[in-house]
């Protein structure tokens, strides 16, 4: 199976100095029931760390904050207050902290008939697990979709168990791609990413420092970032997920190596180290996008 090896394609997000920030993709995130506010939060962060020009954070829960005092940069809303109309993102992702309520199932309905790329994580996969009809309307859609499921919630979509997923992780990730027409990551030590088109990459990178809460919040809100920033830069669904991944455990790698963790690595810590090898790759990616080789060895 090959490794995950794309990030001389990040050299396409170099940003152009007549850029501005719609050129970089805005960013939706829909979750956050009571008491897991704290999930959309870490993701909207990420996407703002990993290049987002915009983000806004829809909230189920009522008691959500209205500003986030230490990062006042993103857009807070409530969902019942917006029309995802008016605000016209370039991707969305849906699912972090969001429950699995009527209010949440109806949101997924809702965002799988919109023709704009999805990223679905979390409860937004509990949900699909629990309903063969979203199932359908998932695998009608137009607009590409990443579903980014860890082995428990790889175990609910499959009606299998965690040991069965892990058991044999290809032929999980082949069967949760049969199963949802879309790009799938299956999370975990060694995560895999597939498509209908292309056949499972193993992504090498990565620790156990990772097994923390939210660092799958983080993971989803950097391949929204990056397919949002591929929008108007040339970079495809397909690849954009599959640098996010890379990128997520790479910069847990690289904080280990640091001394930052494995243990008490955090989530947040995880997301502003995306930002240097961002940062890096993209200066550096060679503009014919070769070699990649290369760039895996020479890390910042
Ligand atoms: N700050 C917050 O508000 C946070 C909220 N979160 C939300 O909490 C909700 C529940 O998500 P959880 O993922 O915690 O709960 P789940 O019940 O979906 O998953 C946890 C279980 O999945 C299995 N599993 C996960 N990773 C595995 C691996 N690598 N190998 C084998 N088995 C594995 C294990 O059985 C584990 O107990 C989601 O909505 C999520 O977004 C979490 O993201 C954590 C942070
Ligand atoms: N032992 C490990 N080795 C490598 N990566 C890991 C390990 N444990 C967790 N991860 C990574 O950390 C992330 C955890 O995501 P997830 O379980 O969804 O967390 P949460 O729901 O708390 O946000 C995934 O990207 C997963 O691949």
């Amino acid at each position: 199976m090959n490794a995950i090896n794309a990030l001389p394609l990040l050299g396409r997000l170099k940003r152009k100095p007549d850029s501005h920030k719609g050129d970089y993709g805005k960013v939706l995130i829909i979750g956050g029931a009571a008491g897991m506010v704290g999930a959309p939060l870490l993701s909207g962060q990420a996407a703002l760390h990993s290049g987002a020009g915009w983000v806004v954070i829809a909230f189920l829960s009522t008691n959500a904050p209205a500003v986030m005092q230490a990062q006042p940069e993103m857009m807070l809303r409530h969902v019942e207050t917006i029309d995802f109309g008016d605000i016209n993102p370039d991707v969305i992702a849906i699912g972090p902290g969001m429950g699995t309520s009527e209010q949440a199932k109806a949101l997924l309905a809702q965002v799988f008939l919109m023709d704009v790329p999805l990223v679905i994580d979390a409860d937004a996969l509990n949900l699909l697990a629990a309903d063969y009809a979203l199932i359908g309307l998932l695998q009608k859609r137009k607009a590409p979709s990443v579903l980014t499921p860890h082995p428990g919630e790889a175990g609910r979509l499959l009606q299998l168990s965690n040991q069965a997923i892990q058991a044999d992780r290809i032929a999980s990730i082949n069967a949760l791609v049969k199963m949802t027409k879309a790009i799938c990551v299956l999370k975990g030590s060694g995560s895999l990413v597939a498509s209908p088109e292309h056949a499972p990459e193993i992504c090498s990178a990565g620790n156990p420092g990772m097994a923390t809460a939210g660092m799958g919040d983080v993971l989803t809100g950097v391949i929204a970032a990056l397919i949002g920033q591929g929008v108007r830069n040339s970079l495809n669904v397909w690849d954009a997920t599959r640098l996010a991944v890379l990128l997520h455990a790479m910069a847990a790698d690289s904080l280990v190596n640091k001394g930052i963790g494995p243990i008490g690595l955090t989530a947040l810590e995880v997301a502003y180290e995306v930002r240097q090898l961002v940062n890096h790759y993209a200066e550096n990616a060679s503009s014919t996008d070769t070699d990649g080789l290369a760039f895996l060895l020479d890390s910042p």
